[in-house]
């Protein structure tokens, strides 16, 4: 495991690029394999290679509700009459060939040998046993070959591949049924705090309810990974330093919210030093500027911020591709959407900042974008009421009113 330098609080804060970078320099994927149904594999990671076992289509068939036929049979510039000699629909055996004539034929039906052009049933008049078709048809139309979508033996997938539900159809399609899956990565979770309380429960004064957790499930669920959710650490180093350690001995990662600023209340860091090594990370964004990393007993620590949207950006831009690392799979670049600022917005410069933002339709084809009134780093409110965040980079730090910048939807963030 690479060990990194520290970085304390005295020293200048290091871009979001490289703080991503460091954290998942931190983890290797994870070993060992699992073999799942199809039905339990959506964002699950493959541990092998997926060939095509068959083709796909696995035979020739229309695309339509129509007409089979030889192209040649069709008069060139000229209605052609042909007798209609049969009928196949989808999951029925084709005639062994195709005599003079058209076959009725049905969307997913087999296309008979001889047939090489379908016409749809829209495009022509039938008068009792035949069918009158127009001029201009075009050869092969409406035909899907076998093979045409997927060939046999053609790699379907690369191990390493985090599967989405159209990837579980195209399985489906190749009749696989069982499939080899890495194994999730467990990370433990822990909030920490004395003023924190389970929700459900009655709020003691100077209470609040924990809500980094919850979200922090649903987030690290999203991420492909297995939360272990190990409750709230009270402020006391000792007891804190334990159940950390545990942690540690059953987990991939141990990821905290909470503590790592720099109170003398703050007592991740503290345990975390006596317990393995420990980096203090200032990373120059807002929010989430304080995030503490190190190991224990060889295992990833991550600690994020306490304030809950400090928790959200710092997931997703620190957590996030250290988990898609553990799970084995990479982390897709986040494609940033353009938007046109309702606002103007001063920065601090060489501080990258992330604005909650609500987008609608522009005056042009870029959206507009308006800022969330709710600013601070607590505002649980703000991230449920916006759609997404604004990136606005180091330099410059005055985006204008009217200027085009970067879009992150919530839902890039959560996949
Ligand atoms: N003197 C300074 N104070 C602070 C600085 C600083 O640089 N100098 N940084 C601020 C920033 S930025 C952040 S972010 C926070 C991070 O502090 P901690 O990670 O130590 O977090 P806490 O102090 O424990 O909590 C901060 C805030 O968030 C609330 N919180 C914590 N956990 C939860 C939870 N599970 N659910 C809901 N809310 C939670 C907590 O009650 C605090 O209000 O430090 C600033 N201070
Ligand atoms: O991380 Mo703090 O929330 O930057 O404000």
């Amino acid at each position: 495991m690479a060990r990194l330098k520290g970085i304390g609080p005295g020293h200048a804060p290091m871009t979001l690029a490289e703080a991503g970078a460091r954290a998942v320099s931190l983890v290797a994927p994870v070993a060992g394999t699992q073999a799942l149904p199809l039905s339990q594999a959506d964002g699950r990671v493959l541990a092998q290679d997926v060939f095509a076992g068959l083709p796909l289509p696995p035979f020739a068939n229309s695309a339509v509700d129509g007409y089979a036929l030889r192209f040649d049979d069709l008069a060139p510039g000229a209605e052609t009459r042909l007798p209609v000699f049969g009928r196949v629909a989808a999951g029925e055996m084709a005639p062994a060939e195709l005599g003079r004539g058209a076959l009725r034929i049905f969307t997913g039906a087999p296309i008979p040998p001889g047939a090489d052009t379908i016409v749809m049933q829209e495009d022509v008049r039938r008068e009792g046993d035949a069918v009158l078709l127009p001029p201009g048809l075009r050869r092969g139309a409406n035909l899907r070959p076998a093979g045409e979508d997927v060939a046999r033996g053609a790699r379907a997938f690369e191990a390493g591949r985090r599967l989405r539900p159209q990837d579980l159809g195209l399985l489906a399609a190749l009749g696989l049924e069982r499939l080899t899956l890495r194994r999730r990565p467990r990370v433990a979770l822990f909030s920490t705090g004395d003023e924190l309380t389970e929700p459900g429960g009655k709020l003691p004064p100077a209470a609040i309810y924990d809500a980094n957790r919850p979200m922090l499930r649903a987030l690290l669920a999203r991420a492909g990974a297995e939360p272990v959710d190990l409750g709230i650490l009270r402020d006391d180093r000792d007891g804190l330093a334990a159940r950390l350690k545990e942690a540690a001995r059953d987990c991939d990662l141990v990821i905290t919210s909470g503590g790592v600023s720099v109170g003398e209340e703050d007592h991740v860091r503290a345990a975390l030093a006596t317990l393995g090594s420990l980096d203090f990370w200032q990373i120059a964004i807002k929010p989430g500027k304080p995030v503490a990393v190190g190991t224990i007993a060889e295992t990833p620590f991550l600690g994020l911020p306490g304030n809950p949207v400090a928790v959200f950006v710092t997931f997703a831009f620190v957590a996030r591709p250290m988990i898609a690392r553990l799970a084995g799979t990479a982390c897709d670049p986040l494609l940033r959407l353009p938007v046109r600022l309702g606002f103007s917005h001063r920065g601090k410069p060489g501080r990258r900042e992330f604005l909650r933002v609500s987008v609608e339709p522009g005056a042009d084809a870029i959206p507009l974008a308006r800022r969330h009134p709710g600013e601070g780093a607590g505002s649980l409110a703000s991230l449920t009421q916006s759609d997404g965040l604004v990136e606005l980079a180091e330099d410059p730090a005055l985006a204008e009113e009217g200027s085009i910048q970067p879009f992150l939807p919530y839902s890039a963030l959560l996949g």
